[in-house]
C-alpha cells in the first residue's frame, strides 16, 4: 500500500509573501509536493493564468461546487470566494505525493479540523508597518483594499496560536529555507514512526 502523502498548509496574512515564499520554495528546491491550485470569484489581474495562478470562477459556479462537496474548504475573503478542490487534493495525497496549499487563515483553520495530521505553517511579517508597505508596494490593491487587508491582518496574528509552526518572513531566501525544513523534518518523524511500528509488531511476532 503506497503512504499517503503530506499535507503542508501554508497561511498567513494577505501580503506577508506566501506567494513569493512558495515559489521560491517550488523554483530553489527538488520539491515531491504539488501545489493545489485554489478556486476563486475574485476578478483575474494583469499576468494571472486561468488554471496556473487560480480557477477564475464565477460565483454561480463556485456557490455550486459548494453544493456538490467539492472543496475542502472554502472562505470569503474581502469581498469574494476562495476555495480548494478537494478532488485533487485527496488524490494527490492517496497517489503518495505531498500537496501544498497556500491559503488564508480561516480556510487554514477549517482544513486543520477536517485534516488534523496536516503541517500548518503560519508566515508572519517581521512587524505591521513592514506587511503594510509589501501589500502597498505590490501595487495590486486599491487603498480601500489596503485598510481592510491590513484590519483582517491584524486579527489573523491573533489565531497563530493555531499552528505547528511559524515562520518570519524576513528575507524570501531564509523563509522559504525554513519550511523547506520544517517539510524534512515532518517526513523524517513519519518515517522514523513508522519503523518504531515496524519494530513493536515484530516484537510481538
Ligand atoms: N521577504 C520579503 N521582503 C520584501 N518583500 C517581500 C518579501 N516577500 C514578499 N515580498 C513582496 O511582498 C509583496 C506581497 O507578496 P505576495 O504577493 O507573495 O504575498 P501573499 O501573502 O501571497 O499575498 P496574498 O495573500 O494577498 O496573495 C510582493 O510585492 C512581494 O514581492
Ligand atoms: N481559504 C482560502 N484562501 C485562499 C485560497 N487561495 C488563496 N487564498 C488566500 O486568499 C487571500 C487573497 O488572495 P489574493 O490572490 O486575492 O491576494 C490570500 O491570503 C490567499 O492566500 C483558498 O483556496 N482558500
Amino acid at each position: 500500500m503506497t503512504e499517503r502523502g503530506l499535507l503542508i498548509v501554508l497561511s498567513g496574512p494577505s501580503g506577508v509573501g506566501k506567494g513569493t515564499v512558495r515559489k521560491a520554495i517550488f523554483d530553489n528546491y527538488n520539491n515531491d509536493f504539488d501545489y493545489s491550485v485554489s478556486m476563486t470569484t475574485r476578478k483575474q489581474r494583469e499576468g494571472e493564468v486561468d488554471g496556473v495562478d487560480y480557477y477564475f470562477r464565477t460565483k454561480e459556479q463556485f456557490e455550486h461546487l459548494i453544493r456538490e462537496d467539492g472543496l475542502l474548504e472554502y472562505a470569503e475573503y474581502v469581498g469574494n470566494y476562495y476555495g480548494t478542490p478537494l478532488e485533487y487534493v485527496n488524490k494527490t495525497l492517496d497517489e503518495g505525493r505531498d500537496v501544498f496549499l497556500e491559503i488564508e487563515v480561516q480556510g487554514a483553520l477549517k482544513v486543520r479540523e477536517k485534516m488534523p495530521e496536516g503541517i500548518f505553517v503560519f508566515l508572519s511579517p517581521p512587524d505591521l508597518e513592514e506587511l503594510n508597505s509589501r501589500i502597498v508596494n505590490r501595487g495590486t490593491d486599491t487603498h480601500e483594499m489596503i485598510e481592510k487587508r491590513m484590519t483582517k491582518a491584524v486579527e489573523e496574528l491573533k489565531l497563530i496560536q493555531y499552528y505547528d509552526y511559524v515562520v518570519e518572513n524576513d528575507t524570501v531566501n531564509n523563509a522559504a529555507r525554513k519550511i523547506r525544513n520544517i517539510i524534512e523534518s515532518e517526513h523524517l518523524k513519519v518515517t522514523r514512526n513508522l519503523k518504531e511500528f515496524a519494530e513493536i509488531i515484530e516484537e510481538m511476532e
